[in-house]
C-alpha cells in the first residue's frame, strides 16, 4: 500500500481578513502551513498544492520534501491537479487535506487510513451537538432536526483510482472530496473526528488554535508585570515633553535627555519586567551622545528588547502627577504616541494624571513625577 498526502492550500483565505493568505501566516512561531504538513511526517509522500504565485514562498518554505502542485480557481480544480499529478505512479490511497487545519490529530488520520481497508471512502466527522435554527431576518424561522447530521473534517481518505476517476467525472463545485466520491456512487465511511481539527477560517480562529498548542506543548502563558517610576524638576523654558507630546507651559523640564518624565517611566517598567534594569543600564547618563536625546529611542529600544525575547505588551498605563501643565487635553493624543512607538495597539495604552492636592514637591510645582505598569505577554 504506497499512500499519498494532498494537502490543498492554494485559497487566498479572504474570510480571515487582511494580511497574508492564512495558511503562511504565523500560528505560534511557525507558518500554519509548516505545521500542516509536519502533522502527516511519516504518513505517505506528501503534494502540497498551492497558488501559482506562492511556488516561490512554498520553495523557501518546504524546499525539497514534498511535491508542490500549482492550484485551481476553486478547492477541488486544485484537489483534481494534485490527483492528476499522481496518475501513472504507484500510489493506491490518497488522502486529501485542507493546508487550513494544521491541529489534526494522528490519530484522526490513522483511523481515516485504516476505514479504507473495508471501505472505498471514509472521513472524519464530528455529530452536530447543538440544537438547529433556521433563521430569517434576524429571527427564528424554524427548526432543523440534527438527528443524523455531522459536521465534516479532513483528511478526506479514498482508493486512489476511484477518486481520480470520480474528480474526473464532477461537473465541479463540490465543497469537498466526499461529495465528489458519493456523486461517482461511492460509499464513504465516517470515523471521529476530533475538536482540535478546526479549519482556520477567520482571523479568531488563530487564537483558538494558538491555545490548542500551547496546551497540547503543556506551555503555560508567561505573563511579566512591571513598574517605573520618574522625577524631573522644573527649570527656565516654555514647554514640556510629557508622553512624546510638546505641551506649552511655564516652565521646561530638567534633565539630561528631553526629560520625557513618562516615557521614562513606561520605558523603565518595560526594562522591569524583563528583567533588564533600567534606561541608565542601556544608555548611560554619563555617555554625551544621549544628551538632548528624544526619549522614544529609549522607549522604542525597550519595546523592540521585548519582542526579540518573545513577548507581546499587553497593556500599559501611564499616570502623571503635576499640578500644571493640564494633561487633560492632551492625554488621548499621548496615548497614541506612546501606541505607535511601542508599535502597539492604541485601545491597549492609556495615559492620565492626577494633582497632590498642593502637597510634596509636585504639589509646589518644583517638578513632575510620574509612575508607569506594563504586562508583558510571553509568546
Ligand atoms: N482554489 C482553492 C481554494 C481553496 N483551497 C484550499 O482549500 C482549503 C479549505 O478552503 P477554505 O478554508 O475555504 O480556504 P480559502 O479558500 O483560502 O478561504 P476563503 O474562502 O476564506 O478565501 C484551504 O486550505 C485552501 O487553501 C485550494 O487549495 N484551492
Ligand atoms: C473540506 C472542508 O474542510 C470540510 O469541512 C470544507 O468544506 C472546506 O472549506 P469551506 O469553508 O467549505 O470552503
Amino acid at each position: 500500500m504506497t499512500v499519498a498526502v494532498i494537502i490543498v492550500a492554494a485559497g487566498r483565505g479572504t474570510r480571515a481578513g487582511e494580511g497574508l493568505p492564512k495558511q503562511w501566516r504565523d500560528l505560534a512561531g511557525r507558518p500554519v502551513l509548516a505545521q500542516t504538513v509536519e502533522a502527516f511526517a511519516g504518513v505517505g509522500r506528501i503534494l502540497v498544492v498551492l497558488h501559482p504565485d506562492d511556488m516561490g514562498l512554498g520553495m523557501d518554505l518546504l524546499g525539497g520534501s514534498v511535491v508542490l502542485v500549482a492550484g485551481g480557481a476553486t478547492r477541488s480544480e486544485s484537489v483534481k491537479n494534485a490527483l492528476e499529478a499522481l496518475e501513472g505512479s504507484d500510489v493506491t490511497r490518497v488522502l486529501i487535506h485542507d493546508g487550513a487545519r494544521p491541529l489534526v490529530p494522528a490519530s484522526v488520520t490513522a483511523a481515516v487510513l485504516s476505514a479504507l481497508d473495508t471501505t472505498p471512502g471514509a472521513a472524519p466527522a464530528l455529530p452536530v451537538t447543538d440544537a438547529l435554527w433556521r433563521g430569517e431576518n434576524g429571527l427564528v424561522a424554524g427548526t432543523q432536526d440534527r438527528e443524523g447530521l455531522y459536521r465534516a473534517q479532513t483528511p478526506q481518505g479514498f482508493r486512489f483510482p476511484d477518486i481520480l476517476a470520480a474528480h474526473r467525472a464532477h461537473p465541479g463545485g463540490a465543497a469537498d472530496d466526499v461529495e465528489v466520491a458519493r456523486h461517482a456512487g461511492l460509499s464513504v465511511a465516517i470515523v471521529p473526528g476530533h475538536e482540535d481539527n478546526l479549519k482556520i477560517t477567520y482571523a479568531p480562529d488563530f487564537a483558538r488554535a494558538e491555545a490548542i498548542l500551547r496546551e497540547r506543548k503543556g506551555l503555560t502563558m508567561d505573563v511579566r508585570l512591571g513598574n517605573g517610576y520618574d522625577v524631573h524638576a522644573f527649570c527656565e523654558g516654555d514647554h514640556v515633553w510629557l508622553c512624546g507630546v510638546k505641551v506649552p507651559h511655564t516652565k521646561a523640564l530638567l534633565g539630561h535627555s528631553d526629560a520625557d518624565v513618562g516615557m521614562h517611566a513606561l520605558t523603565d517598567a518595560i526594562y522591569g519586567a524583563l528583567a533588564e534594569g533600567d534606561i541608565g543600564r542601556h544608555f548611560p547618563p554619563t555617555d554625551p551622545q544621549w544628551k538632548g536625546a528624544a526619549s522614544w529611542i529609549f522607549l522604542e529600544h525597550a519595546a523592540k528588547l521585548a519582542k526579540s525575547k518573545g513577548f507581546r505588551i499587553g497593556n500599559a498605563d501611564v499616570t502623571l502627577i503635576c499640578e500644571r501643565p493640564k494633561v487633560g487635553p492632551h492625554a488621548i493624543a499621548m496615548a497614541a504616541e506612546l501606541a505607535r512607538i511601542m508599535d502597539v495597539e492604541p485601545s491597549r495604552v492609556s495615559v492620565k494624571a492626577t494633582t497632590s492636592e498642593r502637597l510634596g514637591f509636585t504639589g509646589r510645582e518644583e517638578g513632575i513625577a510620574s509612575i508607569a505598569t506594563v504586562t508583558l505577554i510571553g509568546a
